[in-house]
């Protein structure tokens, strides 16, 4: 049994590991816990700066994070630890003095900074695109999207790939030993090896390897932890039911008369053409809004009802033609504040997912508009509260049922008192029995005076509500009028064929 005897005074040499246990604590501890936190908060910081820059307009950022992420992730960490630590060495010297800590706390974090920038890059550009609509669509800028939205989800999305960075960093904190450490300086593994070499075991550096995984492995099921609880949402939480929200709705039945009214604007559209590339999508519209009607347009899938829809805030830039808003040109004003006076609910909602109902209704008046978090609090209450959800202001969409999910984006949209709002197939998203309580809604804002453009497939609800019914087929307006004209007396063949298979 030779073997199992030198393998004992190898690894299993108690007094050798109780010798320098007490400076594995007090110093390899502390310092490789301060180097890789220090690397990976400068790493992050770099991340970020290479996110954005990856995802930026221009070409000139793209290009240089491009480049950056290549190098930095390219070179053995080694390699890049050396070239900096000792490359920089007299101007470090100069800077920071004799330490070795700084030149190799930035090595690291220009290594991490590139894999942090593409985790950073993977998860910003893996936040829906409604998200960005719905930001632009409450007339925040890009950069506001980004940064009060867009970015902050994406971060959110990525905490477990960033964890598994710091892991990543605690153990390369070791290769900083190559710049050379004072004895006060050495981290767990020059602790472990200075002391394996002075003795002539390696039970030390066994000791060392332990220390290692003693920061690693919890932080490993940290990851998992956190990797879970944000694919789930938390805790199990209470879904609203369908046939609940149907019960709430009928016993908290909207008091219309007392609601406030709201102002409303025209809208002129004048030979509007909208293409996608080659795809010519709309063709010269024209269509007259007066303020506080509700028009409705109707038509089969891809005859540009959308398209249209999202010309009058210019989600989509048209290539020729005016809108008017008021009889003032939409192309003229800047598009975040044509937006404050258009307001858009969109088909999947596209409410904010990390942000409770309130917060999703005040985040606009307050950041945008400016106006004071208590007052944006307020506000909010007050618009959830018309919309039926005073109770539910604290819910995050998670926990609402789609019809509940389509009130708060009503009141979401309501909040920064548009003139005209614009609802594109808001309810073809919606099981058919929470369809009711959204239509019933928008019936009861069609009466306070806003103006209401709603594209739909709700037949009953645009004979019943609409002043105006336009009815388009490839790209074209084909025929409009009150709905007792549309549904009654269709004139062209093609509405007639369209009724035909709907109604
Ligand atoms: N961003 C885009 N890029 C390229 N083509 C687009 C884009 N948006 C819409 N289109 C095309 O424009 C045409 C009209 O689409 P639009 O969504 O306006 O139609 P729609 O009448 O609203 O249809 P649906 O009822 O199915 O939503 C379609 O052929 C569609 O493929």
């Amino acid at each position: 049994m030779d073997w199992l005897e030198v393998f004992k005074r190898s690894f299993l040499d108690w007094d050798a590991m109780a010798a320098v246990l007490p400076t594995m604590l007090a110093v390899g501890l502390k310092n490789t816990i301060f180097l890789a936190l220090a690397s990976t908060s400068l790493g992050i910081l770099i991340g970020i700066i290479i996110a954005v820059m990856g995802i930026a307009e221009s070409r000139f950022p793209r290009w240089f994070a491009r480049v950056y992420t290549d190098i930095f992730r390219g070179l053995p960490a080694i390699v890049t630890i050396l070239l900096v630590g000792q490359g920089f060495a007299s101007l470090g010297r100069q800077l920071f003095g004799a330490s070795p800590y700084p030149l190799g706390i930035l090595a690291l974090s220009l290594i991490a900074g590139a894999y942090i920038g593409e985790i950073f890059r993977a998860g910003i550009q893996s936040v829906d695109r409604g998200q960005s609509e719905a930001c632009r669509a409450l007339s925040m800028n890009y950069n506001q999207g980004m940064r009060l939205i867009v970015i902050p989800q994406g971060i959110r999305r990525v905490l477990p790939a960033l964890v598994n960075q710091l892991i990543s960093n605690v153990k390369d904190s070791s290769l900083v030993y190559f710049l050379g450490l004072l004895s006060s300086e050495r981290e767990l593994f020059r602790v472990g090896q200075d002391q394996a070499v002075s003795t002539g075991n390696l039970s030390p550096l066994l000791l060392a390897g332990i220390f290692y995984l003693c920061i690693t492995i919890p932080l490993t099921h940290f990851v998992n932890f956190i990797d879970n609880r944000l694919r789930t949402g938390g805790k199990s939480v209470g879904v609203t039911s369908g046939l609940q929200e149907v019960r709430e709705l009928v016993t908290q039945a909207q008091p219309t008369q007392k609601l406030r009214p709201l102002k409303g604007s025209r809208v002129d559209v004048k030979d509007l053409s909208v293409a996608f590339g080659e795809h010519k999508v709309l063709h010269e519209v024209e269509l007259r809004i007066e303020s506080g009607t509700v028009t409705c347009i109707i038509g089969p899938s891809g005859s540009g009802k959308s398209t249209l829809l999202r010309a009058v805030n210019r989600l989509v830039e048209p290539q020729a033609g005016s809108i008017k808003i008021d009889g003032e040109e939409s192309r003229s004003m800047k598009p975040e504040a044509l937006r404050r006076r258009v307001g858009m609910v969109f088909q999947h909602f596209n409410l904010f997912p990390d942000h409770t109902a309130l917060q999703n209704v005040s985040l606009a008046p307050v950041k945008i508009k400016g106006i004071s978090p208590k007052e944006g609090k307020a506000i909010a209450e007050a618009r959830l509260a018309e919309v039926g959800l005073a109770q539910k202001a604290n819910y995050r969409p998670s926990r609402l049922s789609g019809g509940q999910q389509q009130r708060v984006a009503i009141a979401r949209a309501l909040a920064m008192e548009p003139e005209v709002i614009l609802f594109d197939e808001v309810t073809s998203a919606l099981d058919p029995e929470l369809v009711k309580g959204v239509l019933n809604l928008m019936a009861d804002l069609a009466k306070r005076g806003i103006t209401m453009v709603v594209v739909t497939h709700e037949m009953g609800f645009a004979r019943r509500v609409s002043d105006q019914v336009v009815f388009m087929d490839e790209g074209r307006i084909v025929e409009m009028g009150p709905p007792s004209k549309i549904f009654d007396n269709p004139e062209s063949p093609r509405l007639k064929r369209f009724l035909a298979e709907v109604l």
